[in-house]
């Protein structure tokens, strides 16, 4: 498998900075120390009592003393380089507030004085030197090149452009929002930041040469303090804050995790800054993390945190690749399109009629936007529903008005006709009693009438008494009073006078009374007549007021109908709109529920995965602790082994050394036996040859045996020597082994107490973290179950509230269905009771107005009969005068006896004259006086129905 496809792991490197002159004062211990070499970084702890130490390796550690200088030579040049060949690459400064990230990236330029020829001055950092390198390799290639840089902040989950213009990072802390860059998708996998500024630095002049371009980029960042948020002292206004920056942080430990653990899902997207890193974390930029730590204890803790972080971090593989060289035509038609972009950008930005956002939220909008066009059509529909039916109960209540106005109008009409019937009723009624009053009137000059020609018939008897008694009287003188014929002639002639004055009288009375009994009949056929004519009137305008009434029972009828009629109907509109509304209340409550209960999926599935990762980061730290116990058991056996296969060895060489020392002795043997053998032969040889010959070999033989022999026994006592010092070596040995061993126990002892705390401090967490979980969990649950109850009680409440309504509205109905009943009857009752009542009326009125006519016409007969017997009486008594004056003045013999005179008692004319009744307007006077029109009641008006005794005694 090659490299690429293997892909690179993150270079991780480490430093630790010097103290600083605070830590220094203060006297703060050093817990961190570094092994630049051994590329190690320990960390020294003590917990309950025992110190403990732990190591961390790096690709890369650089101490407090180490310079920016070394850093940038050892770690970045490389990396430099490789941005020139064509690679992506990026390196970040990780760790807590105040240990150098700043420093380490960017330096302390300002400070210090750049060296002599645009040297950087010592303090300076990876970015200044990273730039200058670039450009001096850029210069030293005599290549044509552009170099483009882009400076931004991410703070708060927001990007800003740090190269924009002065004039627009001046603006209002308000107007900060226009400012904010977004981030896209590049639509190559990558991201870029919208708008932001890239200032081309400076360009070497063109060489038309070389076709092909190399392209590489570098990307250096300086991240926020890691430290936990509750200590860096984020509080209230600062929360936000803090929140964002923990939640950049929280995801780049998640996508660092992710990646080393090689999960499905990495959560780049959790966060800005993993999107803008998502190329350097698992993608095919090559990364270096420059974690910084500081020596002190009181930061032992975060220490220790950045320290496994960027452990961690060390497992990332990435992929780097070139870049594509591509051709120079293909780039400039890239950067035509680019500027067109650009140009249209610009363009939208200056008419501001152009909005862009990433195409994850413009998807999600437009989706948002269909559902809520499609939402608001249907609530346009609805409301158009609601808008006709308000529109039709709006014209419904305009006829009703317009009908109410009418029925008023009518009633109005109605109420003046009966006003005028009344009127007219009134009149007729005060004509009537005019015309009562006026019977009464006439009734009382009959009567006095009456009484006058009663007082009159009663001076007729006392003078008819008086005159038969003159007349016996006159008889009895006649014979002797001739002398009083003249006095009788004229007393004849007195009652001639009287006679005919009283017949005159009479003719007078007569004729008054034939006048008046003429008079007093017109008045009563015109009584008659008008009695008629009321009758006619009011019969009519009864029959009006009856179909009126009728007409106005059936419209008051229709009217309330139709009222019923608008009333079901709104009842009708308004229970389907209550259930309209209960079943969007109900369906409101179910989605809820249904979100709930897919949230709730969701949060199971994440509480559950949640779960899972902790039981398994569990299960794995627990394998973990096993594993490191069965390697530090399978280390001590191997020790063991090892010694005990060292002891082997060393005995084994105890023997070997004896076994030379025996084969040293046996060589011994066989040299003596050699030599003596040698001798033997050379004994027998130098019987036969030159003795002298032999003698001088013998003796170099003597000579080389004796030195043979010499050497032998000094190599013998040297290898004695070598194998006791080899035996006291190796005894040495063993006890040092011995030694070693036991101190090797001791330590692996104290390891495994110590990762035995660890394991057990971990699992503690762990169950913390579980706790927490399934606190949450609960939490979660909980709140579901609050928010479902909330919903349904809810949707209950509104269910129970539509029920109420829908009861109320039936209520209604009922009420208005009974009002409606109660007002047609009591309408129906009012109206039969007006025609009862105009019905009684009228027949009273016809029963009184046939009984004015009844009195009327025997009023009337009545004074025919008065006029005929008046006559009749009249002539009677003329007749009867004449001829009683005709008979006793005739007819008179004298007695002979003259009676004593005596003067007849004859009425005087005064009196007569007193007995006359009086003229008629005085009698209406008289009556006037006694009887007002006002205090004049119909009831006492029934005219004497006793018919008047006709003048018949007057004489
Ligand atoms: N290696 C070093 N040698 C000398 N001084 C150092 C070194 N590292 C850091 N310092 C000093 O420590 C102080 C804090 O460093 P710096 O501001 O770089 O920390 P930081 O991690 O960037 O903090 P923050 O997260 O708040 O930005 C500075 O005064 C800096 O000069």
């Amino acid at each position: 498998m090659s490299v690429k496809e293997k892909g690179v792991n993150v270079q991780v490197l480490l430093r630790c900075r010097p103290f600083s002159d605070d830590e220094l004062r203060n006297n703060a211990p050093q817990v961190v120390s570094c092994n630049e070499y051994q590329r190690e970084v320990s960390v020294s702890q003590n917990i309950a009592g025992k110190h403990i130490d732990r190591v961390f390796v790096f690709d890369k550690v650089f101490g407090p003393n180490a310079q920016q200088k070394d850093l940038y030579e050892q770690a970045v040049v490389p990396i430099v380089n490789e941005v020139l060949e064509g690679f992506n690459c990026t390196i970040f400064a990780y760790g807590q507030t105040g240990t150098g990230k700043t420093y380490t990236m960017e330096g302390e330029c300002k400070r210090s004085k750049g060296g002599l020829n645009g040297e950087l001055p010592p303090e300076a950092g990876v970015i200044p030197r990273a730039v200058k390198q670039i450009f001096d390799t850029l210069e030293s290639q005599n290549a044509e090149y552009s170099v483009k840089v882009t400076f931004l902040e991410l703070y708060n989950e927001e990007i800003t452009d740090l190269l924009a213009p002065e004039d627009l990072s001046r603006v209002a802390q308000e107007d900060k929002q226009k400012k904010q860059l977004p981030l896209m998708e590049d639509g190559k996998g990558g991201v870029l930041v919208r708008g932001l500024e890239e200032e081309i630095v400076t360009s070497a002049t063109t060489h038309e040469g070389e076709e092909l371009i190399k392209c590489g980029k570098l990307n250096l960042v300086d991240l926020a303090g890691s430290e936990n948020i509750s200590r860096s002292g984020a509080r209230e206004g600062r929360a936000r804050e803090a929140g964002e920056i923990n939640k950049s942080l929280l995801t780049l430990g998640r996508v660092i995790s992710a990646l080393v653990e090689h999960l499905g899902h990495v959560p780049y997207r959790d966060s800005k800054l993993t999107r803008l890193l998502r190329d350097s974390l698992g993608g095919r930029t090559k990364t270096c993390i420059i974690a910084t730590v500081s020596p002190a204890v009181h930061c032992l803790e975060e220490t220790l945190s950045t320290l496994d972080y960027a452990h961690r971090a060390k497992h990332i593989k990435n992929k780097p690749e070139v870049n594509q060289k591509m051709m120079k035509s293909t780039l400039i038609k890239d950067l035509y399109g680019e500027i067109e972009r650009l140009k249209a950008e610009v363009y939208a930005a200056r008419e501001k009629n152009g909005v862009y956002i990433p195409k994850e939220r413009y998807y999600q909008e437009e989706s948002d936007r269909k559902a809520m066009a499609d939402q608001i059509e249907q609530m346009g529909l609805t409301i158009e529903n609601h808008q006709k039916h308000i529109e039709e109960l709006q014209a419904k209540y305009d006829r009703q008005v317009e009908q109410c106005t009418d029925l008023s109008s009518k009633l109005d009409a109605t109420q003046k006709d009966l006003n005028q019937t009344s009127k007219l009723l009134a009149n007729t009624e005060d004509e009537l009693k005019q015309c009562q009053y006026s019977l009464k009137e006439r009734d009382f000059i009959i009567s006095e009438q009456k009484k006058a020609e009663n007082a009159l018939a009663h001076q007729a008897s006392v003078l008819r008494a008086d005159l038969e008694k003159s007349q016996k009287d006159n008889a009895s003188l006649f014979l002797k009073i001739a002398r009083e014929d003249k006095l009788n002639t004229d007393n004849r002639s007195t009652v001639n006078c009287f006679q005919a004055d009283l017949t005159r009288q009479l003719d007078a009375l007569s004729k008054l009374l034939a006048g008046s009994t003429s008079q007093q009949s017109e008045h009563l056929k015109c009584v008659e007549k008008l009695c008629n004519s009321f009758f006619n009137v009011h019969e009519k305008a009864a029959d009006e007021l009856k179909n009126k009434v009728s007409a106005s029972r059936a419209l008051c009828v229709s009217h309330f109908e139709a009222v019923q009629n608008v009333v079901r109907l709104h009842k009708a509109g308004s229970n389907a709109a209550l259930d309209e509304l209960s079943a969007l209340a109900s369906s409101h409550s179910d989605s809820i529920g249904e979100l709930l209960a897919a949230e709730a999926v969701e949060m199971n599935l994440v509480f559950d995965d949640l779960q899972k990762t902790l039981s398994s980061h569990q299960g794995e730290v627990t394998h973990l602790a096993r594993e490191l116990r069965q390697r530090f058991n399978a280390s001590t056996e191997h020790l063991m082994d090892t010694s005990e296969s060292l002891h082997g060895f060393l005995e084994k060489l105890l023997e070997e050394s004896k076994r030379l020392g025996s084969h040293a002795t046996q060589v011994d043997e066989v040299q003596t036996k050699c030599i003596a053998d040698f001798q033997k032969v050379y004994e027998e040889q130098s019987r036969s040859d030159s003795e002298k010959l032999i003698a001088d070999m013998t003796t170099l033989v003597d000579a080389r045996l004796g030195d043979l022999k010499d050497s032998v026994i000094g190599n013998k006592i040297f290898l004695d020597g070598h194998i006791s010092t080899v035996d006291g070596i190796t005894s040495d040995l063993k006890r040092k082994w011995q030694d070693c061993f036991t101190q090797t126990e001791s330590n692996f002892k104290d390891n495994a107490d110590f990762s035995a705390a660890k394991h057990c401090r971990m699992e503690l967490l762990l169950q913390k973290c579980v706790n927490t979980a399934d606190t949450a969990l609960e939490q979660w649950q909980r709140t579901q179950q609050s928010l479902n109850d909330m919903g349904s009680q809810h949707a209950s409440t509104i269910a129970s509230h539509v029920r109420t309504m829908s009861e109320s509205n039936e209520r209604h109905d009922v009420e208005i269905e009974s009002a409606r009943l109660m007002v047609e009857r009591d309408t129906a009752k009012s109206g039969e009771d007006i025609i009862h009542f105009i019905d009684g009326l009228s027949e009273k009125e016809r029963a009184s107005v046939s009984e004015i006519l009844t009195t009327a016409r025997a009023h009337s007969e009545t004074i025919e009969n008065l006029q005929r017997d008046h006559s009749e009486q009249a002539t009677c008594i003329e007749q009867h005068a004449t001829d009683t004056f005709r008979q006793k003045y005739m007819d008179y013999e004298p007695t002979g006896s003259t009676p004593i005179r005596s003067e007849p008692d004859i009425p005087s004319k005064g009196t007569i004259e007193s007995l006359r009744a009086m003229p008629m307007e005085a009698l209406q006077e008289e009556f006037r006086e006694n009887h007002s029109y006002e205090s004049f009641t119909g009831k006492e008006l029934r005219p004497s129905v006793t018919p008047r005794a006709p003048l018949s005694q007057i004489n």
